[in-house]
């Protein structure tokens, strides 16, 4: 079977496209969307990210402004920023970059980003109103999964998706997003027992498991369509998925590569929501 190699830049340069049209007309009723970011100590893949999202949202218009604090920081100070972002009317997105040091609790953190300005979707707020089905800040990496998939014409009503992973930030929500959009999903994590049971069960297959090349051709049905939202580091600078594409390679018909990927998708969905706050806070009412 020929494999389709399902890369994000063709579908974010569309949609960044579009989203630099809006930018111009926002701007031209005196609204620069900004985002920003909140990047503390010193781990080497997050400044990687937060490279590429400050560049990817000036190519297009929004400010980014990237706020560096040592690693030292106590949670009291960094949520007294968190506070004076969301008082702050020029600011319209707020992203903490994750992981956090050990002695700041996440929970504490994302729960006092103002929901309006949650453009990562991870307040719980934005996970309930994700549930029910309402408009809301839908986190980028499931969301810039849902714009691929569509953007290569990938049917997913009545199609079995098999999730591995059930993170809040990619695992749960994009088996939520499959779900409303009348996917039949099943779950699988670490505990699940006798893994590639389910896994070869899917229609589509998505892997946020975070285990390089967790997945070898046995793992995948026939003709399935696979998702790989892995990222891991090697120490020699190389960065793999959690599917082994070689192997699977002539084996399904559609995959994500990593890198080139997912990966240019999530930045794309983080403009298309720092553009989405910026339109809802300037024009509330409207
Ligand atoms: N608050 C928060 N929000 C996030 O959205 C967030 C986070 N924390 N922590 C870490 C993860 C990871 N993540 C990626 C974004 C872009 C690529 C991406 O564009 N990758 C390139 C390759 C980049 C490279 O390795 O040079 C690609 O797939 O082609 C990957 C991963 C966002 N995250």
């Amino acid at each position: 079977m020929e494999t389709t190699i399902m890369y994000g830049k063709p579908a974010a340069d569309q949609i960044r496209l579009a989203l630099q049209d809006e930018v111009t007309r926002l701007s031209e009723q005196q609204v620069i969307p900004k985002i920003a970011v909140i990047i503390i100590g010193e781990h080497k893949a997050s400044q990687t990210y937060v490279r590429i999202k400050k560049k990817a949202a000036e190519k297009i218009g929004i400010k980014a402004e990237i706020i560096e604090k040592d690693e030292m920081m106590t949670e009291r100070e960094l949520l007294d920023l968190i506070e004076s972002l969301n008082n702050d009317q020029d600011t319209h997105g707020i992203l903490i970059q994750l992981p956090l040091p050990d002695h700041i609790r996440e929970n504490a953190v994302l729960e006092t980003i103002s929901p309006e300005k949650d453009v990562d979707g991870f307040h719980p707020i934005n996970i309930g109103r994700l549930a029910v089905e309402e408009d809301a800040f839908y986190p980028c990496t499931p969301l810039g999964i849902m714009k691929l998939l569509d953007y290569y014409n990938i049917d997913i009503a009545q199609k079995h998706v098999v999730v591995v992973g059930r993170s809040h930030i990619v695992g749960k929500p994009i088996g939520q997003m499959m779900l409303n959009r009348d996917a039949t999903v099943t779950y699988c994590h670490s505990k699940t027992t006798n893994l590639s049971h389910h896994t070869t069960q899917g229609d589509i297959l998505i892997v946020a498991a975070g285990r390089a090349h967790l997945i070898q051709k046995e793992d995948v049905k026939p003709g399935a369509v696979v998702v790989d939202v892995g990222n891991s580091f090697q120490a020699t600078g190389e960065v793999l998925g959690d599917v082994d594409i070689d192997d699977v390679q002539n084996h399904v018909s559609y995959i994500t590569p990593v890198p080139k990927g997912v990966g240019p998708m999530t930045i794309t969905m983080l403009l298309n929501n720092t553009v989405e706050a910026a339109k809802r806070l300037s024009f509330k009412g409207d």
